[in-house]
C-alpha cells in the first residue's frame, strides 16, 4: 500500500504557496454544523465567507466594467454571486444575468443548486445551456449558467450579447481554449457595450495577468468600430475564508502504480474513518474501470461485502442518469466511492465527499503543429488543480485529501498552473469559431496568452483544405456556414455535410456520436481477452466506425437492453449517450437541410464519408514493418494502430484515424481501412496522386 499517511498520528499541516500565502488552512470558524444535518438554505447562505462580501461585490461591480474576484475554492462564488446580482436588480427589465464554468456537468449541477436556494422551477428563473441542451425559458430566465464554448456561439447570433447584463466568468484560472477566446471577445464587446459588466473569478496567480489584459489598451488600426475611449481599470477583491478545515497528507515515498495505490487507500479510509464517502480523481475512463474492477475485487478479498460499498464511474461520456448517481444521497448503510476525471475538479459540491483521493494526474491535450499530431497524454497536474481537488472535501463538513505524491514533489517540482489550452491545442475550431464571428484578423486578436503562430497557420491550412476557408481565408459559403454552425470538430462537421451527399447520413451520424464519447466499451481488468472476443462479435472488416454501427445496430435490435450490453462488454451508458447526441444531431442536421438518408450497408459510401473529413489523417503502412509501423502522409510520422482498435494486427495497407494518443507511441484509436484513390477524390487540392505514393498538394 502507498505507505504515506496514518490516520490519526499525523498533523493536519500548512503548506506555504509561492506568494508565500497559506494553501490550506481552511478556516473551521464556520458556523455550520459538523455532518450533513445542516441548517435552512437562507441560513447556509449567510454563513458562507462570500456573504460578508455581499455589498463590497455589488459596489465595486456597479463602478466597475471589470470586476475580477478572487476566494478560495468553496467561499461561495459560483452559487451566490448570480443571486446577488439577482437580488440587486441586474436582472430587472428582462436582462439575463449569466456565469460560465469550463465543465458542463458544473453548469448543470450549479445551475441545479442555484434554482433550489432560490426556491425556483428548474429551468424557468434560473436555468442552463450546455452544448446539445437548453434548460432555459425565453422571456423568464433570468440568471444563466451555461458553458463558456455555449457562450461564444451564443454570439453567432447575437454577437454584443444584448440580453446579458452581467457575465460572470467562473474558473477563469483554468483557462481553457473557450475561456481565453471568451475573455478576448468579452473585451471586444465592452468596448461597444459599456454597460456590459464583467465577473471574472480567478484563483490568485492567474489574477494579476487577467487585470493586466483587461487594463490593456491597444489601438489597432483599420478594425472597424474600435474607437477606444476611456477604460476603467479592473477592480481586484480578494475573498478571505473557506469552508472546513481540509487536512492534507501525502505519500512518503513516490508511488509506482498509481491505480494500486489509489484502491489501497481507499481500503485503509474505509478500514479506519468510520463515515464519509470518497471522491478519487483518476485520469480517464480506462483508469477508471481498471480502479472499480480492482476495488471491487480486493474489497471482497478483504472481506468486505458488495453491498457495503456504492462505487461509481464520473467521466464525460457517461450518460445523464449516470452521472445524477453520483449526486443521489448515499443509500443507508453503504458508503459510496467515486472515481471521477477531473471533470468533477471545479465548482462540484458532491454532499457526502469527505475524503478526496489525488493520483496527480490528468489526461491533458498536447499539439505539435509541426508535426501536426494531437495526442491526449497522462500529464501532472499543477498545484491550482491540486488545490482545487483537495476543494471538493471540506464542503459541508472537515474533510481529508490523500495525495499519491510526495510533499517535496508537490512544492518543489509541480508547476504552480497549467499551460493555457490555447497553447497547447489543435487551433481548428478555435479559428472556424472566430472565422463566423467576422474576426478574420486572427493572429491580431487580442488574446490572453498568444497560441503559436505554426498552430494558428495549421488551423487555416486545414480549414482550407476542409473547403471551410477561401483563398481569402473567409468562410466558404455555403460550407464554411454550415460547418460553423455543427457544434462539433470541423472534421466530424464535414463528415457530416459529405455524408448528406453521398446518401449515408443515417450511419455516419451514428459515427459521428460514437465519435463524440470516449468509448463504448466497457474495460475490465484482467479481462482483455473477454473483451478482444466480445469486439469480435461485431468486427468489421473496415474498421472500427462499421464495428461501431454493428454494435449500434445490436444494441437496438437487443431492445436497448442492459443486460445485452453486458454480455457483450458494451458500456450501457455510453450507448444511450451514444442515442442522445445523434437525437441532437439529426436536429441540428434537419436546420441545416440535411436529410437522413441510409445507404443500407454500403459501406464505400460510408468510409468515403469519413475521408471527406479526415482524409488529413491518412496513413501509409510501412513497407517491409513487421511491428505494424505506419508514416502519417501529412508529416511522416511513425504511428501505430491502437491495440483497442479491431485492426490492431490486421494492419491494413491504407488507413484513416480519427485519434492519436500518446503513451510510449503515437497511437491512432478509431481506425479505418480506405483506398488510396479515395483521398484524392476527396481532396484533390491537397493530395496529388503519384502512383503508388502519395505526396501533399502544395
Ligand atoms: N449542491 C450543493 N449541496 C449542498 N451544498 C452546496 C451545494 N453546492 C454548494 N453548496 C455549498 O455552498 C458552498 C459554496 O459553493 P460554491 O460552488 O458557490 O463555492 P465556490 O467558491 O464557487 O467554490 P469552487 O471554486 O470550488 O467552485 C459549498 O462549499 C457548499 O457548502
Amino acid at each position: 500500500m502507498a505507505n504515506f499517511w496514518k490516520p490519526g498520528t499525523e498533523r493536519p499541516r500548512l503548506v506555504d504557496d509561492e506568494e508565500g500565502g497559506v494553501l490550506f488552512h481552511y478556516s473551521s470558524s464556520s458556523a455550520y454544523s459538523s455532518g450533513f444535518g445542516y441548517g435552512s438554505i437562507e441560513k447556509q447562505r449567510k454563513r458562507l465567507p462570500i456573504y460578508k462580501y455581499r455589498d463590497a461585490i455589488l459596489y465595486l461591480v456597479e463602478t466597475h466594467s471589470t470586476t475580477i474576484i478572487v476566494g478560495e475554492t468553496g467561499s461561495g462564488k459560483t452559487t451566490q454571486i448570480p443571486q446577488y446580482l439577482k437580488e440587486a436588480g441586474w436582472a430587472d427589465g428582462g436582462r439575463v444575468i449569466a456565469c460560465t464554468q469550463p465543465r458542463r456537468l458544473a453548469v448543470q449541477s450549479v445551475a441545479s443548486r442555484v434554482a433550489e436556494e432560490m426556491g425556483v422551477k428548474f429551468g424557468e428563473e434560473v436555468g442552463y445551456t450546455i452544448r446539445f441542451e437548453d434548460i432555459t425559458t425565453e422571456g423568464i430566465t433570468r440568471i444563466k449558467f451555461l458553458t463558456d464554448g455555449v457562450l461564444i456561439r451564443e454570439m453567432m447570433d447575437d454577437p454584443l450579447l444584448t440580453k446579458y447584463s452581467v457575465i460572470m466568468v467562473d474558473e477563469a484560472h483554468e483557462r481553457s481554449i473557450s475561456t481565453d477566446i471568451i475573455l478576448g471577445l468579452l473585451k471586444k464587446i465592452q468596448q461597444r457595450r459599456p454597460d456590459l459588466h464583467l465577473i471574472i473569478s480567478s484563483a490568485t496567480i492567474e489574477a494579476k495577468s487577467i487585470a493586466a489584459f483587461f487594463e490593456t489598451r491597444r489601438r489597432r488600426p483599420g478594425l472597424e468600430g474600435e474607437e477606444l475611449g476611456p477604460k476603467p481599470v479592473p477592480a481586484i477583491l480578494s475573498v478571505e475564508g473557506r469552508g472546513f478545515n481540509v487536512e492534507i497528507n501525502y505519500v512518503e515515498e513516490a508511488v509506482l502504480d498509481y491505480l494500486r495505490a489509489a484502491v489501497s487507500t481507499v481500503l485503509s479510509i474505509l478500514d479506519q474513518e468510520s463515515i464519509g464517502d470518497i471522491l478519487v480523481f483518476l485520469t480517464g475512463q480506462d483508469d477508471i474501470d481498471a480502479t472499480i474492477q480492482l476495488l471491487n475485487e480486493e474489497a471482497y478479498d478483504n472481506g468486505r461485502k458488495s453491498s457495503d460499498l456504492l462505487v461509481l464511474p464520473l467521466y464525460s461520456g457517461l450518460s445523464r442518469a449516470e452521472q445524477d448517481l453520483v449526486f443521489s444521497p448515499t443509500p443507508r448503510g453503504k458508503r459510496k466511492v467515486v472515481m471521477s476525471t477531473n471533470i468533477a475538479e471545479t465548482s462540484l459540491t458532491l454532499e457526502g465527499i469527505v475524503y478526496v483521493v489525488d493520483c496527480g494526474f490528468s489526461k491533458q491535450q498536447f499539439y505539435d503543429p509541426i508535426s501536426d499530431i494531437e495526442s491526449l497524454v497522462v500529464a501532472p497536474i499543477s498545484k491550482a488543480s491540486a488545490r482545487q481537488r483537495a476543494g471538493r472535501a471540506g464542503r459541508l463538513q472537515p474533510g481529508k485529501c490523500y495525495r499519491l505524491y510526495t510533499e517535496e514533489y508537490y512544492t518543489n517540482e509541480m508547476s504552480a498552473v497549467g499551460i493555457p489550452e490555447i497553447q497547447r491545442s489543435n487551433l481548428v475550431s478555435c479559428v472556424i469559431q472566430l472565422k463566423a464571428l467576422g474576426i478574420d484578423n486572427i493572429l491580431g486578436f487580442d488574446w490572453l496568452a498568444s497560441p503559436s503562430p505554426e498552430a494558428m497557420i495549421r488551423a487555416l491550412e486545414v480549414l482550407y483544405s476542409l473547403g471551410v476557408l477561401d483563398d481569402d481565408a473567409k468562410l466558404t459559403s455555403p460550407i464554411g456556414f454550415q460547418v460553423a454552425e455543427i457544434p462539433l470538430d470541423p472534421m466530424l462537421s464535414k463528415m457530416i455535410l459529405a455524408s448528406g451527399q453521398l446518401g449515408c447520413s443515417e450511419e455516419i451520424v451514428t459515427i459521428a456520436a460514437v465519435l463524440s464519447i470516449q468509448s463504448i466499451w466497457i474495460s475490465v481488468r484482467g479481462a482483455r481477452k473477454e473483451l478482444d472476443e466480445a469486439k469480435l462479435r461485431f468486427a468489421a472488416a473496415e474498421g472500427d466506425h462499421v464495428t461501431f454501427l454493428n454494435v449500434y445496430k445490436a444494441f437496438l435490435l437487443s431492445g436497448k437492453s442492459s443486460k445485452w450490453c453486458h454480455k457483450n462488454y458494451v458500456n450501457y451508458h455510453a450507448m444511450k449517450k451514444v442515442i442522445e447526441i445523434r437525437e441532437q444531431l439529426k436536429r441540428i442536421m434537419q436546420r441545416l437541410g440535411i436529410g437522413l438518408k441510409s445507404c443500407e450497408w454500403d459501406m464505400q459510401v460510408v468510409r468515403k464519408a469519413i475521408i471527406a473529413g479526415f482524409f488529413a489523417n491518412a496513413c501509409r503502412l510501412e513497407a517491409y514493418s513487421h511491428d505494424g509501423k505506419y508514416k502519417t502522409v501529412r508529416s511522416s510520422k511513425d504511428v501505430y494502430i491502437h491495440p483497442s482498435s479491431i485492426l490492431f494486427r490486421v494492419n491494413p495497407k491504407w488507413v484513416v484515424y480519427h485519434a492519436l494518443v500518446s503513451t510510449d507511441r503515437q497511437y491512432m484509436r478509431n481506425v479505418i481501412s480506405i483506398d488510396p484513390s479515395w483521398l484524392v477524390e476527396a481532396a484533390p487540392h491537397f493530395y496529388i496522386s503519384q502512383a503508388p505514393d502519395f505526396k501533399l498538394a502544395r
